[in-house]
C-alpha cells in the first residue's frame, strides 16, 4: 500500500538541500589541500576564546538572575582568566656556570654585576633535595582555563537561558602567533608540546621576544672558528662498540665520563632506565654515545640527547616575571632538556648588552678539576635564541639541577650542553626552577654574591636573595 507523506515535497526539498551543502563542502575542503596541525594552536586559541566568550556569557545570565551580581563580579567568580600584567622585567643576569659544578655568582669585571652561576653538581647542594614547590599550584592553572567549573553550582539554578551565547571569530593573538611558531620548532625536531600561556596578554609581550627564535636544542655559532670545534673529524671521537651499552665495565663513552657508584666504585653509568642516577661527581661531565657509536637510539647511554617528551607551559608567575612549568608528572631523575643558544668566548661577555646578562650560562664543568687548563672558555647567551630554559626562574627550593653533557662534539673542546633534571617528583602544573647559587648552604658563613636581587621565590626556606 501507499501511503503518501503529506510533506514528502519538503522533506525531498531539504535533503537536496542538504547533499548540496555537503558537496559544496567537500569541494572547498579538497581546494584547500591537506589539512596540516601547524596551526592547530592558534585553532585551540581561537575555540578557547569561543568558550570562554560563550560560557563567560552564561554564566554571567545565571548568576545575574540568581544573585544580581554586576557582569564584571560574575565573571571573575566564575574562575574566567583575567590577563595579568607581567611584573616588570628586571635586567635578569642569570650568568650560568657550570663551573666547579655550581652556581656561584660574581660581579662581571668591568660592569660590577653579579652572574648566577648554576652549579651542575647535582649532589652538592642541599638546598636541592628540598621538597618545597613554588606556590602555582595546579588548582590554579585549572580554574583559569576551565572558567565554567567555578560557576558548577548554578545548575542549581532552571532558569531560561535569556542571552545567547555570543560567537566570535577572533583574530589569532600575538601570544597565539609566537606559542604556534615555537611549538612548529619544537615538534620539528620531535619534542613534546611548548606554549605560551593564555595567561599573558599581548600587551605584556617584551619587544625582544616577538623576534627571539626558538631553537629546542643546540648551539649557534655566530663565529664561524667557533662552530669548527662542532665539525671535528670522525677519528677524534671516542667510539663503543658494546652495541647495546648495557654493560657500563665495557662501554669506552662511559670510561671516558669516569662515573663511579659512589659507594662501591665500580663503573657505572650516569642513567639507569632512562633517569639520571645523581652519581656524577663534581667537575665530572657526562659523556654519552655519540653518532659514531655502534649503538641505537635506545642505548641507555643517549638519554639527554633524546628529544624532549615533557610538555611545557611558559607562564606569567605574577612575581617573578614569567616562568616554565611542566604540563606532565616529572619523575626524579628525568632529564627535561637542555640550554641553548648562542655560543660565545666566555672573554667577549663584557661586551654583551646589558640585558643579555640574565641570560648567560658559563660552559665551565670541567674548570674545578683543571685550574690549569684548558684553552678556550666560552659561555652560552639564550638573550635572542633558545628554548624554554631561557625562562627558569631561580628558587631556595628548586625542583632541578643542571649537570653538563657532551655527545655532539668531543668533551676536550669545553663545549658541553647543560641538562635540566628534576631533582625530586614533580607534580604537572609546578614551576620548574633552578638555584642559581646552590653552594650557598655549604658557603652559608661564607661569601655571598655581590649582585643580589630580592628573591620572591615563595620558598619556606627562601634566603631573600637570589645571584642575578
Ligand atoms: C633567566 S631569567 C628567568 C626568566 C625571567 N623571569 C623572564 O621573565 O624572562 C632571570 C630573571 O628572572 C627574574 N627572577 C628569576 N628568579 C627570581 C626570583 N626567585 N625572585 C625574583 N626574580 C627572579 C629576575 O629578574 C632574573 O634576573
Amino acid at each position: 500500500m501507499n501511503v503518501p507523506w503529506p510533506d514528502d515535497a519538503v522533506h525531498k526539498r531539504l535533503t537536496d538541500q542538504r547533499s548540496q551543502g555537503y558537496d559544496e563542502k567537500l569541494e572547498k575542503r579538497r581546494q584547500a589541500g591537506p589539512r596540516s596541525t601547524a596551526d592547530w594552536d592558534e585553532e585551540i586559541e581561537k575555540a578557547y576564546a569561543r568558550v570562554q566568550e560563550r560560557e563567560t556569557g552564561e554564566t554571567n545570565s545565571r548568576l545575574r538572575l540568581r544573585r544580581g551580581n554586576p557582569p564584571s563580579a560574575s565573571a571573575s567568580s566564575a574562575g574566567v582568566s583575567t590577563p595579568s600584567r607581567r611584573s616588570k622585567r628586571s635586567s635578569p643576569a642569570l650568568t650560568v656556570s657550570s663551573r666547579d659544578k655550581s652556581i656561584s655568582a660574581g660581579p662581571l669585571p668591568k660592569r660590577g654585576r653579579g652572574r648566577p652561576r648554576i652549579n651542575s653538581t647535582p649532589t652538592s647542594s642541599p638546598g636541592l633535595s628540598a621538597t618545597t614547590l613554588s606556590s602555582f599550584s595546579r588548582k590554579g592553572k585549572l580554574a583559569a582555563l576551565t572558567p565554567s567549573s567555578a560557576g558548577s553550582s548554578s545548575m542549581e539554578i532552571e532558569a531560561p537561558q535569556t542571552t545567547l551565547p555570543s560567537v566570535i571569530i577572533s583574530q589569532p593573538t600575538l601570544r597565539g602567533r609566537i606559542s604556534s611558531t615555537w611549538n612548529k620548532a619544537a615538534k620539528e625536531v620531535m619534542a613534546a608540546m611548548v606554549r605560551i600561556s593564555p595567561n599573558i596578554s599581548d600587551e605584556n609581550f617584551p619587544r625582544h621576544l616577538r623576534k627571539f627564535k626558538y631553537m629546542e636544542t643546540g648551539y649557534v655559532f655566530r663565529d664561524k672558528g667557533l662552530q669548527d670545534n662542532f665539525n671535528v673529524p670522525r677519528g677524534t671521537f671516542t667510539v663503543c662498540d658494546c652495541m647495546t651499552c648495557s654493560d657500563a665495565s665495557g662501554c669506552s663513552c662511559r670510561d671516558l665520563s669516569e662515573i663511579y657508584d659512589l659507594k662501591d666504585k665500580t663503573n657505572v653509568f650516569a642513567y639507569s632506565e632512562g633517569l639520571f642516577t645523581f652519581e656524577v661527581p663534581r667537575g665530572v661531565d657526562v659523556i654519552e654515545c655519540n653518532k659514531y657509536c655502534g649503538c641505537g637510539n635506545d642505548c641507555g647511554n643517549r638519554v639527554a640527547q633524546r628529544p624532549r617528551d615533557i610538555s611545557i607551559e611558559i607562564f606569567d608567575t605574577n612575581r617573578c616575571g614569567w616562568g616554565v612549568r611542566a604540563m606532565n608528572d616529572v619523575p626524579r631523575g628525568k632529564i627535561i632538556g637542555t640550554y641553548a643558544g648562542v655560543l660565545v668566548r666566555r672573554d667577549e661577555v663584557d661586551e654583551l648588552p646589558e640585558e643579555h646578562h640574565g641570560y648567560l650560562f658559563d660552559l665551565d664543568s670541567t674548570e674545578v678539576r683543571n685550574s690549569e687548563n684548558l684553552g678556550e672558555k666560552y659561555t652560552v647567551d639564550s638573550y635572542e635564541c633558545g628554548n624554554w630554559t631561557h625562562f627558569v626562574n631561580h628558587s631556595c627550593s628548586p625542583n632541578m639541577e643542571v649537570y653538563c653533557v657532551v655527545y655532539d662534539t668531543i668533551p676536550y673542546v669545553n663545549m658541553p650542553y647543560v641538562a635540566f633534571v628534576a631533582s625530586t617528583d614533580i607534580a604537572a602544573g609546578r614551576e620548574l626552577t633552578i638555584d642559581y647559587f646552590p653552594h650557598t648552604e655549604t658557603n652559608r658563613k661564607g661569601k655571598q654574591p655581590a649582585n643580589r636581587g630580592d628573591c620572591k621565590c615563595d620558598s619556606e626556606v627562601c634566603r631573600g636573595w637570589f645571584k642575578r
